[in-house]
């Protein structure tokens, strides 16, 4: 199963609730053709189908906790091999949110190549998500989970880039700066993949 992986060319898209991932994601599809594979909305899609599996996901999310690990890497790893045939990379976003993830998706699946490491302070973060917060229908943006979701991103998730830089593949976007030129950082990391 996992063979059919083999050579995929992988991207972690890691940084705070709000500081811009999936934004750069969807820029990144349009020029680029990656599969984009946000664990968030995989999670989300669950929930929307009203399972019983979903109903347990809700519970977690809406108190800004992490889903089992195995979960979240089934469904991702399902995801990818779904589009194994026609992807031309496939950007993981929001994943993986702790060290210990990103050792189970390299058992599983493969190593990264990069990791785009998007950083906004949290004041931005928090600013970008209330206002998210008005139209998204979100369970999870509303102020107290914002902050709960904050604060196990510095503890857990900050982790995870220090943990890449040893290998060199660390690509750290500066996303308090408007989208386009945000994404002109990120082209260039893209680029030089290739
Ligand atoms: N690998 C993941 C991804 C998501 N979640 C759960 O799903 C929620 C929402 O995840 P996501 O959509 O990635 O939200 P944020 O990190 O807040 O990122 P953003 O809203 O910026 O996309 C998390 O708080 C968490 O409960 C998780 O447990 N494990
Ligand atoms: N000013 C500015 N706003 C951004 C930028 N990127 C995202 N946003 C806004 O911030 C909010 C959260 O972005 P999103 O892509 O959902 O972030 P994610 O939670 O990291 O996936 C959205 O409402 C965007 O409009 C950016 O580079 N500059
Ligand atoms: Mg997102």
């Amino acid at each position: 199963m996992t063979d059919k992986l083999k050579d995929a060319k992988i991207v972690f898209v890691v940084g705070g609730p709000g500081s811009g991932k999936g934004t750069q994601c969807e820029k990144i599809v349009a020029k680029y053709g990656y599969t984009h594979l946000s664990s968030g909305d995989l999670l989300r899609a669950e929930v929307a189908s009203g399972s019983e599996r979903g109903k347990q996901l809700q519970a977690i999310m809406q108190k800004g906790e992490l889903v089992p690990l195995d979960t979240v890497l089934d469904m991702i790893k399902e995801a990818m091999i779904a589009k194994a045939d026609v992807s031309k990379g496939y950007l993981i976003d929001g994943y993986p949110r702790e060290v210990k993830q990103g050792e189970e998706f390299e058992k599983k699946i493969g190593a990264p190549a990069l990791l785009l490491y998007v950083d906004a302070k949290a004041e931005t973060m928090v600013k970008r998500l209330m206002k998210r917060g008005e139209t998204s229908g979100r369970a999870d943006d509303n102020e107290e989970t914002i902050k709960k979701r904050l604060d196990l991103y510095y503890k857990a998730t900050e982790p995870v880039i220090a943990y890449y830089e040893k290998c060199s593949i660390v690509r750290k976007i500066n996303s308090e700066l408007p989208v386009d030129e945000v994404f002109a950082i990120v082209e260039k990391a893209i680029d030089e993949l290739k």
